[in-house]
């Protein structure tokens, strides 16, 4: 494949563009704090001073920035992609934004003749550094296929799901349902451990079980010692239940658990643990 450039290299972005770099793609990065790129050019990445730059160098470009803000700023602004996208050139976006931040990207691109395509990914901060994460793409079918390579190696699994859109929404469904089910966890250990019980058998007793899951058996063990090392920051996964619960407003879908669960990670938020990762909302039950 040609040449990838590399949009953000924040906590997924460091571990997909190392990932592409031990695979033998040569990449092209660019971080908003431009210093962050040094430890790529140690894995042998060049850097591009800004996201047109970038652009201008790489038939594909890849970027994985934290919100719809931060993606339409990267696109738009001065020096944005958009200066240098043309006709040949394709852009992916694998940020988690919503389907309306997915559709003025597109339409941008799109009308300076290039192709788009949108891939959020399903899989955190390990699955990222193993090229496990489940990508779920939509919009140019050619694009797509042309950037398999490129996904085969970051991901286990790839999913071309259709329309632009399709894949934004995918992705806040399966996050909404991630984030009801980390507060049912947190509120769990905290009932087990308030009523006597030891909190280590209530996660042995859950592994055993029909609702036995790799995110409780990850990230219990460090909650009961009130551990919250960030693999999936606490302030996105807020971002992902805000936007999914619009999503919910959209289509007139009641999402009881869902508001709670927003608002316990709003709480988390304002307790200032946003940096944590996400499982951090625990102390808000807690204490
Ligand atoms: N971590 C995870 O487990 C997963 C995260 N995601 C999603 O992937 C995306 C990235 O997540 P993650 O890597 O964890 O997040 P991080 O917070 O670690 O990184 C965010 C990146 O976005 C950049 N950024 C933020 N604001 C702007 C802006 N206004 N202009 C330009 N760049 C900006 C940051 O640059 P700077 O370094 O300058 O701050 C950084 O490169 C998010 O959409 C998240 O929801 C999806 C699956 C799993
Ligand atoms: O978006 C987060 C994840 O773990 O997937």
């Amino acid at each position: 494949m040609e040449e990838i450039g590399f949009l953000g290299i924040g906590i997924m972005g460091k571990a997909m563009a190392v990932n592409l770099l031990r695979h033998g793609f040569k990449v092209t990065v660019w971080n908003r704090t431009l210093s962050r790129c040094d430890e790529l050019v140690q894995h042998g990445a060049s850097v591009g001073e800004t996201p047109a730059a970038v652009i201008k160098k790489c038939k594909y470009t890849i970027a994985m920035l934290s919100d719809p803000a931060a993606a339409l700023s990267v696109v738009f602004d001065k020096h944005g992609a958009l200066e240098q996208i043309c006709g040949g050139k394709g852009y992916i976006d694998m940020s988690t934004v919503d389907a309306d931040t997915s559709s003025q990207i597109s339409q941008a691109i799109t009308s300076k003749g290039g192709s788009f395509l949108e891939a959020p990914v399903s899989g955190s901060k390990k699955p990222a550094e193993d090229g496990q994460l489940v990508i779920l793409a939509a919009g140019d079918k050619d694009l797509y296929d042309q950037v398999v390579p490129a996904f085969d190696v970051l991901g286990k699994k790839s999913f071309f799901l259709g329309q632009i859109g399709n894949g934004a929404k995918m992705k806040l469904v399966v996050n909404m349902i991630m984030g009801s089910m980390m507060n049912a966890f947190s509120e769990g250990i905290v009932l087990a451990d308030k009523s006597g019980l030891d909190p280590h058998t209530l996660l042995d007793v859950l592994d055993l079980g029909a609702i036995a899951n790799p995110m409780f058996k990850m990230k219990g063990p460090a909650m009961i010692k009130n551990s919250y090392p960030p693999a999936f920051p606490l302030k996105h996964q807020q971002k992902d239940m805000r936007l999914a619960l619009a999503l919910g407003d959209e289509n007139a879908v009641p999402m009881p658990v869902a508001a709670a669960a927003n608002e316990t990670f709003k709480k988390a938020r304002s307790l200032g643990l946003g940096d944590h990762d996400f499982s951090a909302v625990f102390e808000t039950l807690s204490k």
